[in-house]
Formats: C-alpha cells, structure tokens, sequence
C-alpha cells in the first residue's frame, strides 16, 4: 500500500487502526504512516483493538468500493502505471479496513475487494523492473508467474495470496513464496535465475539465504534479505556489510573517534528532522563521552537524550546512571538536564518501565521509536543495555522498555531498552577499552556466540566498535 495514494479518510483510519493520534496536515499522517510501515516491515507489531461501528465501516467501504469500481470499469486498457499503483492501494485499503470487521458480515465486501483487485490486475500490464533489487519507495507489483518448466510449481493466485498473507510466519517461508516469481529471483543478488531445480532455502544468521539446488549440490550464499510490503508486492534490499570495527591505540583516541561519529550522525539527524535521538548507556561509556563531546561540533540543542538503561536508585546514588551524566557530561557541554528523558522518581522498577516508554512514546510522536544513534557498552559477561545472558528480557517482543528486578549486576533493579528498539536504530555504537573486556570481544566478534550484543543487529543500522588495541588484540582491524 502507498501512502502517498491514499486519501485524507483512508490516512485517518490506517493510523487510527495502529493506535497513532491522526492530528496534523494531510503531509503530516503520510509521514506518520510511512515511518509506522517502515517499522512493520522490519519487526512484528501488534495493532491495538480498535472499537468500531460495524455498519459504519461496512456502508464506508461499500461506497469506496463502488467509486473504484466505477473508475477501473472506465479506465483505459492498459491502465497508466500511475493509475494502476493509486487504485491498488486504495483497494488494498479498502481491505485492510475490512479486516478489523468480524467475519461474516465482511465477507461479501471482501469477495467484492478481491474481485476488483483482480480485475485491475487485469486492466493493467505488469511491468517486471529491470532490477527489483533496488529500493523503491513505491511497492514493486508481482510479475505474473513465469513457467519454467512442464512441472513447475502450480501459482497461487493473486486470491489465494490475499488469504495466505496473514499466515506467512517467516521469511523463509516468504522466500519460498517469492521465489516462484522469476522476476523477483532475478532481482536476487546479482542476477539469480530461477532454477528449477531448486530444493530448498534457508535462512542463515537471520539475513542471509542459502539456496540449495537439486541440480548440484552447492550451497549458494545470498547476502540479500526480502521484506515482505504489502500484499502488492516486495521490497528486495540488499543488505551490505553493516559492522564497522575502529582499534584505537589508547583510550584517548576511543574519544576522538566516538567524536566524530557523534559529530557527523548528530549533524545528519538535525538536518533531515531536526532533532538528534540518541540513547547513552551508564558505565565506562560516560568516561569516553566526558572526553568526546566537548570537541563535538553540533546543535546541542537539537538532542534529545535517553537512557538505554537506567538503575532503579535515586538520582544521588552513585549507581545512577543519570547521576553520573549530571556529574561528568552536563556543564562540560551546552546540554542542559532536560535534554535528558529522565526516569520518574520513587517509583517501583514496573512503574519506572512504563513510564519510561510513555514518555519515549510521547517524543517520538506515538510511533514506534527509531533512535538516530545508541551508544552501548558490554558488560565482561556480553550484556548491553540492562540485557543480560540468559534472561528471559531477551526475548521481550512486546515492551519498549521493560523492568528488570533481577539484574546479575547491582543494583538488582533497573529499567532497560529491549531489543525491538535497540535493532530499530540507525548505528548502535560500542566503546570500549581494556584487557578486561577482550576475551568477550574475540567470543562475540570472532566465535560469535548468542550473545545479548552479539544480537545488537539493527535491522537497517549500522555496528560500529570502537576499542583500544588491548580490548581489541583478538581482532583484525
Ligand atoms: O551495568 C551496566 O553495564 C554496562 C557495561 O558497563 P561497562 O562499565 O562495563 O562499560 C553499561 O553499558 C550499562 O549501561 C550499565 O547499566
């Protein structure tokens, strides 16, 4: 579905659908919206239950869909492109808000939408682009299934794909279904033809693909992911070598360079929306941010500032993390304390979290938070953030910030980022020094083991480390 397509209404609801306040210029929910779609492709979320009129939504859709039916009846055959991409995905609308109706009473507008979506497939020629491989912001429509041989495999129709979309589980298994399109595997990593002969996919690491052919029994590695957009079609993006690995001669120089990645990331985010939101972390990351910020030539009034993790102590304690910044960042630089989003006061761990995410929320406009940088440290043991080996927060889906009353570190009760928002991030950047810190290094960079940071993976971020050559002696530069 585009966004830029769909009308003022259309844009009230998918919001209103996502729990997103609708406030704003026609612009402003296009915005929105898009940023939302953006998240949903990259991670799992959940909508809210929404309240609605039934006979309400169906009388809106009834009559959206007799006006598009009325314009693909007497529009010319084959339809513009322009026309083709604006009636999909407003029918694809039409069908989204369909699906917050309970069955049956949608039932017969379903079947009418995907009639219609069927029927504008027919008045328009699909042109396969020459490489889908490139990121567009418009969805790439499905080419038509190219038969390759007698027996390949029977097409779904475009129908059956409407019903099976809300059951695809994994990537994998999108994959599978995606790769029937010749025109979508062309696009694979520099040109992959179908091979009929194909026997199986899996996923590797996350990101990578393994085809694995009958024909021969190479395994062929794909550093390609595919997205999933809508049901109108895919987004394939390439996904290039993501980890940057910066061994400094000493502690000093772990500064200098934070600095100038602080510097240009800061200066990037102020200019395309005028704001920097970074999130910082406690220990040894606040020695080297003390060093690094008075050089770091910026709109400081332009940050906004939140705790990756934050301990549940009051701000004097000398386990605060907050506390530190105020005793060694603020007044070195022009950030003032409410630049900082800080942790309510007095309160239990669990209303700390909630609190936390609230106000996140809040300065992220009830969209789901896409921090420009987070700047992490790792425990000896591989924690980031306050995610510790083994914990069940690792596999937090749901909160954006969640409580933590057991933490192996004291003190036992903190707040902490989860990974949804840590792997939402434009750069996830670790500084560190120290012998103490390099076996963990070698374990995570090297043997890559399941890690909590070994799973900092920002979906489309980048990883930066930034260590001295002792926390760094198992590591080429
Ligand atoms: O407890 C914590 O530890 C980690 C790592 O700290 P470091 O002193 O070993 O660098 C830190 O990143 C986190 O914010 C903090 O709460």
């Amino acid at each position: 579905m585009d966004v830029n397509r769909l009308l003022s209404d259309d844009l009230d609801f998918e919001l209103k659908r996502r729990g997103i306040p609708n406030e704003g210029t026609v612009d402003d929910k296009r915005a929105k919206l898009r940023a939302r779609m953006r998240v949903e492709r990259e991670v799992n979320v959940s909508f809210p239950k929404l309240v609605i009129d039934t006979q309400e939504q169906l009388q809106i859709c009834n009559t959206k869909l007799v006006d598009l039916e009325g314009e693909i009846v007497s529009s010319g055959q084959p339809m513009a492109q322009n026309e083709y991409k604006r009636i999909k995905s407003r029918l694809i609308h039409v069908y989204n808000r369909l699906e917050v109706v309970s069955q049956p009473d949608n039932e017969s507008l379903v079947e009418k939408c995907l009639q219609l979506l069927d029927c504008l497939d027919q008045k328009c020629q699909i042109a396969v682009p020459e490489n889908p491989a490139v990121v567009s912001e418009d969805p790439v429509p499905l080419p038509e299934p190219v038969s390759h041989e007698e027996d390949a495999p029977v097409m779904p129709s475009w129908r059956e794909e409407m019903r099976r979309f809300s059951t695809w589980e994994t990537t994998e298994e999108t994959m599978r279904v995606m790769l029937l399109w010749s025109g979508i595997t062309s696009g694979v990593d520099r040109i992959m033809p179908l091979d009929p002969g194909l026997d199986d996919i899996e996923m590797v690491e996350d990101s990578d693909l393994h085809l694995i052919f009958q024909s021969s029994p190479t395994t062929c590695t794909l550093t390609t992911t595919i997205i999933l957009q809508s049901t109108t079609g895919v987004r394939v993006r390439k996904i290039t070598p993501k980890m940057h690995t910066i061994i400094t001669e000493n502690e000093l120089e772990i500064s200098e360079e934070l600095a100038k990645l602080i510097e240009k990331v800061s200066n990037e985010s102020i200019s395309t929306h005028n704001v920097f939101y970074l999130g910082v972390s406690g220990g040894s990351l606040i020695t080297f941010l003390s060093k690094a910020l008075p050089s770091v030539n910026t709109d400081f009034s332009k940050w906004k500032i939140f705790f990756n993790d934050e301990r549940v102590v009051t701000v004097d304690d000398n386990d605060s993390t907050f506390g530190a910044y105020k005793k060694n960042v603020i007044g070195k630089v022009a950030l003032d304390e409410e630049q900082f989003v800080q942790m309510k006061q007095g309160v239990s761990a669990d209303v700390a979290a909630t609190d936390y995410q609230q106000q996140m929320s809040l300065h992220f406009n009830g969209s789901f938070p896409v921090f420009d940088m987070l700047l992490l440290g790792m425990g000896p043991d591989g924690h980031t953030c306050s995610l510790f080996p083994g914990h069940r927060l690792l596999e937090e889906e749901s909160l954006w910030v969640a409580p933590i009353t057991d933490s192996p570190k004291p003190p036992p009760a903190r707040i902490t980022i989860t990974f949804p928002i840590v792997n939402n991030a434009r750069y996830c950047v670790f500084a560190m020094s120290g012998e103490g810190k390099a076996e963990m290094l070698k374990r995570v960079l090297i043997d890559k083991e399941d890690l909590p940071v070994t799973r900092v993976k920002p979906k489309s971020g980048d990883v930066w480390w930034i260590v001295d050559k002792t926390a760094g002696k198992y590591l080429k530069n």
